[in-house]
């Protein structure tokens, strides 16, 4: 039965029934990947990480944020990330630490299941909800080597617990738990983006006013060929804002700046925060740009370990598909210059950020005006 969130896309998704969990223990640790994954341009490009690193990223502090003494100034560093990496770190963020060591027990626990025992909540045909791997047009496109979990966790309303695991006993009320503490963290984080922006609070919430809240909780199995695989090609997210858990102590995710890629090195505790699309791009009175570009949106990608498998959890943070806030970037940013992205409302834009081949930022760029 498909969600009522994505009946309104009216695109085709299709599912593979495929395992890459069971594709990785069938090939072994000398096996071949088969050709569905195997990624040339991973070769083609060049592509330089940075492992040393010693480019430092951003961490922001919650705990300073929040705090009068030190907000000013930990504010002005959020703006800065927003707007030099639309990536950061987050530390301090108050999400409970027993909380955040349960569902990450939940879902390593749900990812060791028997293949079957996790079909129990299969994509169907169609879909986007449930256990599987996504394939989106266009069919000869690459596969990645991840298997996920894809989950409309708020409203509260809009979910579909048939999709919800319930091995093991504890993992549904682990991620409603979850759900709520980070819906809080975003909320937060729209208000303090919105001091530092200038522009009123209720203009940048107003947006977000029953906003959709969904996971998706990736599971990249290791591979002998790693080199040959990526666990999710270079992309940026949809609309809004990206808060990632990393859920065991794996690194994988590299993300883009100035032409060269970075690995990320986990930092334990720390969230990982990307301020996405939305931001850069726009809400209209349904979806249009809301910052004119001041906040980036991080081009990122998951590369595989030889021997270990990774598993995260990124939480999206969009506005609702009915949102109708009224056409054009927040205003009081128009009023310092013009507008830079085209105005799409968030059906269209979701629809055509499916659709788009994933060429990294390249839905993005389309949407720029003049250049
Ligand atoms: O697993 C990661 O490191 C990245 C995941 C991601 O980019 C996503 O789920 O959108
Ligand atoms: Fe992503």
């Amino acid at each position: 039965m498909a969600s009522s969130i994505f009946d309104k896309l009216q695109v085709e998704f299709i599912d593979q029934d495929e395992s890459v969990q069971v594709v990785a223990d069938t090939i072994g640790s000398s096996g071949e990947v088969p050709e569905r994954y195997v990624r040339h341009e991973i070769e083609a490009n060049i592509v330089i990480i940075d492992n040393a690193n010693c480019y430092s990223l951003p961490v922001i502090d919650m705990s300073r944020l929040i705090n009068p003494d030190f907000s000013e100034e930990e504010i002005a560093k959020l703006g800065s990330a927003c707007e030099e990496w639309g990536y950061f770190h987050l530390v301090n963020h108050g999400v409970d630490a027993g909380l955040l060591q349960q569902i990450k027990a939940d879902i390593t626990e749900f990812f060791r299941l028997p293949l079957q025992e996790k079909k129990a909540v299969a994509i169907p045909p169609n879909d986007l909800q449930g256990f599987g791997h996504h394939f989106f047009f266009p069919k000869e496109q690459k596969l990645d080597w991840a298997d996920l979990l894809f989950l409309v966790t708020r409203p509260v309303e809009e979910r579909s617990m048939d999709f919800w695991p319930t091995k093991p006993s504890t993992f549904r009320d682990s991620l409603d738990k979850y759900s709520l503490e980070i819906a809080n963290v975003s909320t937060k984080l729209f208000k303090l983006m919105a001091i530092n922006l200038g522009v009123d609070e209720e203009a940048l919430l107003g947006v977000f006013k029953g906003q959709t809240q969904s996971v998706r909780i990736n599971h990249y199995p290791h591979c002998c060929q790693a080199d040959k695989v990526l666990g999710f090609s270079a992309h940026t997210d949809g609309v809004g804002l990206t808060l990632l858990l990393q859920v065991n102590d794996v690194q994988g995710l590299q993300i883009r700046k100035d032409g060269r890629w970075f690995a990320v090195k986990n930092l334990p505790g720390a969230l990982v925060a990307m301020s996405v699309t939305f931001l850069r791009v726009s809400c209209f009175r349904s979806h249009q740009i809301l910052t004119n570009g001041k906040y980036k949106s991080i081009e990122h990608r998951a590369v595989i370990n030889p021997d270990k498998g990774r598993i995260t959890l990124a939480a999206f943070h969009k506005p609702p598909l009915s949102c109708t806030i009224g056409v054009g970037p927040l205003q009081e940013l128009l009023m310092k210059g013009e507008a830079r992205y085209k105005t799409v409302d968030v059906v269209e834009f979701t629809k055509g950020y499916f659709t788009a081949k994933l060429e990294g930022r390249s839905y993005l760029e389309s949407l720029k005006l003049g250049v």
